[in-house]
């Protein structure tokens, strides 16, 4: 792989898509204003990106809460985002002017190690247009369908070799991202997802279990456990 010459010193910029809900964490608040050892997500979020990338920080959270999340930040710029995911990163992109290199990290992954960022990061660098963070899939997994008495029936054991689970920060050059966004179906759960749809390739470096996503009451309890809070 050729090193891209335009992209060796391209500014990067990160995009936070912090507009969701957190229906399936059930708090009183969005997800990323909860609240994790006196400090909310998305700050910790924030905070996890590596100085080293020099890169400027775009954070779209809903249209109710820019104030608030504009008095937690310092050095961020705020946007509102929309109902979906994907809607939300575009208002991101349309706020992140002229970046070559644009990051989209879940504000939902707040002990994201730097490693990961930077490993994304030189990979676009190196010439990839496309650079997500995977891990191994542990967990045996079967494919099923409705059956009866609303008791699911497997159809066949999935290869889980083959599969990776993804994370974010996903990294992009800015005209893939673009193209992307701008063929946006409404499908894909994530960026790369709207990618692969363009036919451009996407690759993988090493992911984290620190990378986790605060999904569940769970996942919340594990991360709270972590940072030492409640
Ligand atoms: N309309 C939306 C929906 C999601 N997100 C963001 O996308 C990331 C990943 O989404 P997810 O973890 O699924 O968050 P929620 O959509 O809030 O969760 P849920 O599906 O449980 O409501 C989160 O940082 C979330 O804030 C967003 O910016 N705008
Ligand atoms: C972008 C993402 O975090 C990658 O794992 C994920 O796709 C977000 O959607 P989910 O439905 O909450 O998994």
């Amino acid at each position: 792989m050729t090193p891209t010459p335009e992209l060796s010193g391209a500014e990067v910029c990160v995009i936070i898509p912090a507009a969701g809900s957190g229906t399936r964490l059930g708090e009183p608040v969005p997800k990323a204003f909860v609240d994790v050892g006196g400090r909310t997500i998305l700050e910790r979020c924030v905070d996890n990106i590596p100085a080293s990338l020099g890169a400027t920080v775009v954070v779209v959270v809903p249209a109710d809460l820019v104030e608030r999340a504009s008095a937690l930040l310092t050095g961020v710029r705020v946007v509102a985002g929309g109902a979906h995911r994907s809607d939300s990163v575009r208002a991101g992109i349309a706020a992140a002017g002229h970046a070559g290199i644009l990051l989209v990290h879940d504000a939902a992954r707040p002990l994201t190690p730097a490693r990961v960022f930077t490993d994304v990061v030189a990979a676009i660098r190196a010439g990839h247009q496309a650079v997500v963070p995977a891990v191994p899939v542990v967990d045996t997994l079967k494919q099923v369908e409705p059956g009866p008495a609303g008791l699911e029936r497997v159809t066949r054991t999935v290869d889980r070799e083959e599969l990776r689970a993804v994370q974010t920060p996903q990294g992009f050059t800015r005209d893939a991202l673009l193209r992307a966004h701008a063929d946006d179906a409404g499908i894909a759960t994530d960026d790369a997802g709207l990618v692969e749809t363009c036919g451009i390739d996407v690759h993988l470096v090493p992911g984290d279990p620190l990378a986790m996503k605060i999904t569940t009451p769970w996942d919340l309890r594990i991360v709270r456990d972590m940072v030492g809070g409640r």
